[in-house]
């Protein structure tokens, strides 16, 4: 299957313009784009910003080859209702929405379209994305090829089973929230201490990066290079002492955890 077809992009809010900026990126030219948007002054927005049609969700899901669903998990129900007496299939049909199944939209289209579910996160914005990708029942070989085209234009793409999706949601999916959470906590310690925001925020951000780019680089266990900036009796064990003592690392597996029965959640409501 050619991932060369026209793309539609159904919901472009944040996760739909980061993906629809990425294959432009990529070399992908407009006119191969399609975008659905609700709200008339948004819709005007990207037609401006990115040179793509904005047309309707009927019109999207008629024309386009690959249909890619990036409404929140709650708007699913009803955007399925609306396509799907246009969707055919040999379309591909591709969703970025948290918690909802495979299943679920399969069970809203008609028989035999071929769902790829996909869980992609924020950094595809800069090209360093993470998604993992996983099959409907209707799939084969060339849609998970189909997805990974799409995806790999901003960042990594890995296959899943599909029952792991809820814990890469809770993992990658929501994952940048974290760190950028870890990030606000340790400006405003430095700002705390008396350093300037613009240099505490420096100082963070380089560090994160570097930090991000010695794990990936070195292949090494993340508590090999914790223990190398352990010196015996100084500053990090110290501090170390008291993430163990507030019980950081617990609240790092609650909330995960949370997210991951949020994500399962989701396609109940
Ligand atoms: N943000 C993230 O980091 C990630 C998000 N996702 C998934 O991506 C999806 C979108 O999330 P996100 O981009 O954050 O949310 P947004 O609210 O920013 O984007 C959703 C967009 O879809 C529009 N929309 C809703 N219903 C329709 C409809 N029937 N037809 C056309 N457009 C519609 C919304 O319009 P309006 O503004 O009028 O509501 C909005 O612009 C979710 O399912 C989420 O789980 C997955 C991974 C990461
Ligand atoms: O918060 C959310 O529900 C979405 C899914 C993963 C990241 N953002």
């Amino acid at each position: 299957m050619s991932v060369n077809g026209q793309v539609a992009i159904l919901g472009a809010g944040v996760m739909g313009e980061t993906l629809l900026s990425g294959l432009l990126r990529a070399g992908r030219r407009p006119g191969e784009l399609l975008i659905t948007e609700r709200r008339q002054e948004r819709a005007d927005e990207l037609r401006e910003r990115y040179g793509v049609d904005v047309v309707t969700n009927v019109e999207a899901a008629a024309k386009a080859d690959t249909l890619v669903l990036v409404v929140k998990p709650q708007d699913m129900p009803d955007l399925l209702a609306e396509i799907a007496p246009v969707v055919r299939p040999e379309q591909t049909v591709v969703s970025l929405a948290a918690g909802i199944t495979t299943g679920f939209i399969e069970s809203r289209l008609p028989d035999g379209v071929a769902v790829v579910r996909v869980m992609p996160n924020t950094p595809a914005l800069v090209d360093e994305g993470m998604a993992a990708i996983s099959r409907g029942a209707h799939c084969d070989e060339s849609h998970l090829e189909l997805a990974e085209g799409l995806l790999s234009a901003t960042g990594k793409v890995v296959r899943v089973p599909e029952k792991q999706q809820d814990a890469v949601t809770a993992i990658s999916g929501s994952g940048p929230a974290y760190i950028f959470f870890v990030v606000e906590s340790m400006i405003e310690a430095g700002v705390h201490m008396g350093l300037p925001r613009g240099t505490a925020t420096e100082l963070v951000v380089q560090t994160v990066v570097g930090s991000a780019k010695l794990l990936r680089e070195t292949g090494e266990h993340p508590t090999v290079l914790r223990e190398r900036v352990t010196s015996p009796g100084g500053t990090t064990a110290a501090a170390v002492r008291e993430l163990e003592d507030h019980k950081v690392r617990a609240a790092f597996l609650s909330a995960i955890e949370a997210a991951r029965n949020r994500s399962r959640d989701l396609a109940a409501e």
